[in-house]
């Protein structure tokens, strides 16, 4: 399959560091709720790339669920892969692409587990249905057939069916703590562009263009 013709054209027109907030928190905010009006399917899915003892990168979608001055936070389940490899080495590096809007964001940080509390209180926001789903798998590990899932799920409905789910002790949430966010936007004939925020040591984000 010949791949090479297949190319996007990019419309959107120059940005500069002047169009920026200071705050590549604000920044974020404002492009995320610019995705939301859009209708990119998903705004809140990041690819986040973690990389483990074993130096083998791995990268998947999770869903950010808040975000703020301190940081990115996303739910998971504490046994899998992802986890293992955050354990080993608590770097990650993140990424939203909303191709459709000429647009990406890179995130790439410190990342840490949130507090207890706080991954009970998004736990109890869930649909019973997703609690459920919590306990029923080890996620990341290997299953012989999809019916073996079922039957759990099936088994922990029964048990739960009166009453509140159990928190799992092996869920929650992480909190990627952002050291450089980069911006991305198409331009004409590959003059995209990027900017860089970089945060120092006194904690003051500093901007930077790229070349594309
Ligand atoms: C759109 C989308 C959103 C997802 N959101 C999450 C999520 O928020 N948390 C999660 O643990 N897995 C989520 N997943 C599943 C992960 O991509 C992945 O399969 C799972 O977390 C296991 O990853 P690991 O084996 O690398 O740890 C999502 C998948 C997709 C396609």
């Amino acid at each position: 399959m010949d791949l090479s013709e297949i190319r996007g054209k990019y419309t959107t027109k120059g940005l500069d560091i002047p169009d920026l907030d200071k705050d590549p928190v604000k920044q974020f905010e404002t492009w995320f709720q610019d995705a939301i009006n859009e209708q990119m399917p998903e705004p809140n899915a990041m690819m986040l790339a973690t990389v483990g003892k074993d130096m083998m990168p791995s990268v998947r979608a999770v869903l950010l669920k808040t975000f703020d001055e301190k940081g990115f936070v996303f739910f998971t389940n504490y046994k899998s892969k992802k986890a293992r490899q955050i354990e080993e080495n608590p770097k990650a590096s993140s990424l939203f692409s909303w191709i459709p809007m000429e647009r990406q964001i890179k995130i790439e940080g410190s990342i840490e587990k949130i507090s207890t509390a706080d991954s009970l209180k998004y736990f109890l926001s869930r649909p019973k249905g997703s609690q459920i789903g919590a306990w029923v798998s080890h996620q990341s590990s290997i299953i012989t057939s999809r019916s073996l899932l079922e039957q759990k799920f099936d088994e922990i409905k029964r048990k739960f069916v009166k009453g509140e789910v159990p928190f799992p002790d092996f869920w929650g949430g992480y909190i990627i703590k952002p050291v450089r966010i980069e911006f991305w936007q198409g331009g004409q004939d590959r003059l995209h562009d990027r900017f860089l925020y970089e945060k120092d040591e006194q904690g003051s984000w500093t901007i930077t263009r790229l070349a594309p």
